[in-house]
């Protein structure tokens, strides 16, 4: 799929929508919090699922009760693009039924 790198202004409009998401350099990131370490590795092997689905895939660090999700996009030199944010939106909608907070 052709992606384009989205310009700033375009990556702030789309973090408005996206509570929690924050830019952390040349990613986007969010960090999750969570009752325990098996929700927590739960979330990540559904977020795996996600990304095999999408064929695009963030950093996850998985703490004791905490994920932490990184993303940007290689494929254009480690830019961000509405690939990533595509991935975001889709990681949010599972957040809530791993009881995320
Ligand atoms: C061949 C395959 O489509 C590419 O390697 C995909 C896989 N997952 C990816 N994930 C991310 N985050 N960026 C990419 O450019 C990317 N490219």
């Amino acid at each position: 799929m052709a992606v384009e790198p989205l310009s700033q202004k375009e990556i702030e409009d789309r973090l408005a929508e996206l509570p929690g998401w924050s830019q952390e350099g040349d990613r986007i990131a969010r960090s999750y919090r969570f009752g325990s370490h098996f929700a927590a590795t739960a979330m990540v092997v559904h977020i795996a699922q996600v990304q095999e689905e999408l064929d695009h895939h963030s950093d996850l660090t998985l703490g004791y009760n905490t994920v932490v999700v990184t993303v940007n996009t290689h494929s254009v030199g480690g830019a961000v693009t509405e690939l990533d944010f595509r991935l975001a939106r889709r990681i949010e909608e599972l957040a809530p039924g791993h009881g995320a907070h």
